[in-house]
């Protein structure tokens, strides 16, 4: 059986992710030329190396059509619910940091925890005619942040595509709920973070699809073991 691994194509996480295969001892060479898609590994014959944007990847884990994949927890977990009964996190790789965060304008003086925010939600309607809008592309960690954690019921979300942190200024929401980095996005906007409102802190991942088959395939424990080694 052949074992697939995506690896990103392009984006932020493309030149570390080759960095760790090559410290793992798995050299990947691109098959035909350099904008080929598909590639090798030298020794590894039983191997073949997908190249997909780090949301495709988490797309074809979850659904199962690819065997190893590196991508951003964030992702996975967006993508999909019980996102652990499908996948296996196999190592976290030290880069791609990015924190999915819900922040809010700087100048809401009173509104520094996610309890201050239940009771801005409670009254939103109230004073404002309407519920407190969200903007973001995280509905679902979104949802399980705000409902199943907080217990905050009265919110909408309305979906970013892009530049989300110029929603709460355009008037299209109150807050928003997306990754940050080195946080000098949300400052340009002029918004906070709240003090419990990390929800997750997200890197780049060596993902498993959990499938039966793997089971009798020692590659796929060499191939574990080979990046784990080379962190
Ligand atoms: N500053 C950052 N901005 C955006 N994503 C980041 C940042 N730092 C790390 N990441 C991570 O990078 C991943 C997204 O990477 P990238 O934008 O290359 O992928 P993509 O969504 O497939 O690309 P595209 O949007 O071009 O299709 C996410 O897992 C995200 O958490
Ligand atoms: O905390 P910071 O370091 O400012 O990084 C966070 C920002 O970076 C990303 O946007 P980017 O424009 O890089 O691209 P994308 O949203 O298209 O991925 C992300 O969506 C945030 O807006």
């Amino acid at each position: 059986m052949t074992i697939t691994i995506a690896l990103p194509s392009k984006g932020r996480m493309k030149d570390e992710a080759s960095a760790i295969f090559e410290r793992a001892g798995m050299t990947i060479t691109a098959v035909g030329n350099d904008r080929s898609y598909r590639g090798r590994i030298e020794g590894w014959d039983d191997v073949e190396v997908a190249f997909l944007s780090a949301s495709e990847i988490s797309r074809e884990l979850g659904n199962g059509t690819i065997d190893f994949g590196v991508t951003g927890e964030d992702l996975m977990r967006e993508g999909f619910a019980e996102v652990d009964k499908r996948v296996e996190f196999c190592a976290r790789l030290g880069f791609g940091h990015a924190d999915v965060v819900v922040a809010v304008p700087e100048i809401w003086l009173d509104v520094d925890t996610m309890a201050d925010l239940g009771d801005v939600a409670a009254d939103f309607r109230a004073r404002h005619g309407r519920r407190l809008a969200i903007a973001t592309k995280y509905w679902r960690l979104t949802q399980q942040f705000f409902s199943s954690q907080h217990g905050i019921q009265l919110y909408r979300i309305v979906e970013s595509l892009g530049a989300t942190e110029g929603a709460p200024a355009s008037g299209s929401a109150d807050i928003i709920v997306d990754i940050t980095s080195t946080g000098s996005t949300l400052r340009a906007n002029h918004l906070k973070v709240l003090q419990d409102g990390v929800i997750l802190h997200s890197q780049a991942c060596l993902v498993r699809a959990r499938k039966e088959s793997h089971a009798d395939e020692p590659v796929v424990q060499a191939i574990i073991e080979a990046v784990r080694a080379a962190l």
